[in-house]
């Protein structure tokens, strides 16, 4: 599913390629954030926004704050992979809209590999149309080295940026920094890094930071490429279908929920669930949404917005090791949270 998102600024015709940056790193690293950050800041852009969420529910593109929403629903699935010819197409609307943007912000799923979206971009009909500015790769501090068995894909995100924003700084002390960028210059002759809480990152560093050749990223993994990556189904060009590496699970609801009981129902999911998140509807706040975000352990419960005219429910979506979600017991779970008048 891809979503698109205006910010209203002044409509100006460009002759010249549409700048492109891809915001890729692994699922929870910070991405949304990063990409409101972007949205909402003063740099007087008219930008359009395409978010690839993997599960069936974009819940990215609810959690995108201060622009006018304007969605396009594609076929559920990653863009590295599965609905790559959805995201040309895509990419092909936005540039031929009346209201042209002036820079187009790829928000890819967490289990995306950059060098995919960039070979879509060099698809005949696009590549002088628009520019791959850069690819920013958003690293989790404290989880960079969770999932060991997620860590090939992680360091193909890396490895195919332009630039490296280690986030979450605020939450790991300086050993485990200093750790990771001992390991980071072990793995990478040349890479440009940035720390940062929240992806507090100045804009001026995060636009227009580079000019990618879509067809150097692939040059660029090579020496990545000749190691074997330990999957026996990879034709190490990771020509991965990820739909077949992950799994995913959904839920919604109508019915408002406890937030202690989903609280307490979060911080128990399976270790091989790598990340959740949705907007719910509950029982203690009903009139506003609440937002769930799981990233490995750490489960964080806010209240967002007022529903407004949206209808308040309960949307839910798990990311997983392939095969190793137990949607049953998920799905009982959930409905042990539903409040009891
Ligand atoms: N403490 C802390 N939390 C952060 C930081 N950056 C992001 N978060 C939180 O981490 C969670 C995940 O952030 P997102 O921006 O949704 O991550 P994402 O990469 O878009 O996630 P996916 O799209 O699911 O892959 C949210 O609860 C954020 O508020 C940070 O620097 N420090």
């Amino acid at each position: 599913m891809l979503a698109m998102d205006y910010i209203d600024h002044d409509s100006a015709v460009s002759p010249s390629p549409i700048p492109v940056t891809i915001l890729t790193g692994f699922l929870g690293a910070g991405k949304t954030t990063l990409l409101n950050r972007i949205l909402n800041g003063d740099h007087g852009l008219k930008v359009a926004v395409l978010v690839n969420d993997f599960g069936a529910i974009n819940i990215d593109a609810e959690l995108v704050v201060g622009v006018e929403s304007n969605v396009i629903s594609l076929a559920n699935g990653c863009i590295c992979c599965t609905i790559r010819d959805d995201l040309v197409e895509t990419v092909m609307e936005t540039i031929r809209r009346p209201e042209q943007p002036e820079y187009i912000l790829l928000e890819a799923s967490g289990v995306a590999e950059p060098s995919g979206i960039a070979m879509a971009f060099n698809n005949p009909g696009l590549r002088d149309r628009i520019r791959l500015d850069c690819i920013l790769c958003v690293v989790d501090g404290e989880q960079v080295f969770a999932a060991p068995e997620m860590m090939e894909l992680k360091i193909f995100q890396m490895a195919c940026a332009d630039m490296i924003i280690l986030n979450k700084v605020d939450l790991v002390g300086g050993d485990q920094i200093g750790k990771i960028k001992k390991w980071l210059d072990s793995r990478f002759h040349r890479y440009r890094l940035i720390e940062a809480s929240h992806c507090n990152v100045p804009l001026e560093v995060l636009l227009s930071v580079g000019r990618l050749d879509p067809t150097q990223v692939g040059s660029s993994l090579h020496e990545l490429e000749r190691h074997d990556c330990g999957d026996p189904n990879c034709d190490h060009e990771h020509k991965h279908d990820h739909s077949k590496a992950f799994s995913t699970w959904s839920y919604e609801t109508d019915q408002p929920l406890s937030l202690e009981a989903l609280r307490q129902a979060a911080s128990k999911l399976a270790a091989n669930i790598y990340r959740a998140k949705g907007v719910i509807y509950s029982a203690d706040a009903p009139e506003r949404r609440a937002v769930l975000q799981v990233v490995g352990r750490r489960v964080d419960i806010s209240l967002g917005d007022a529903w407004g005219k949206r209808r308040p429910r309960t949307q839910i979506v798990a990311i997983g090791a392939h095969g190793a979600i137990d949607k049953e017991a998920l799905h009982h779970k959930l409905e042990q949270c539903l409040s009891t008048p």
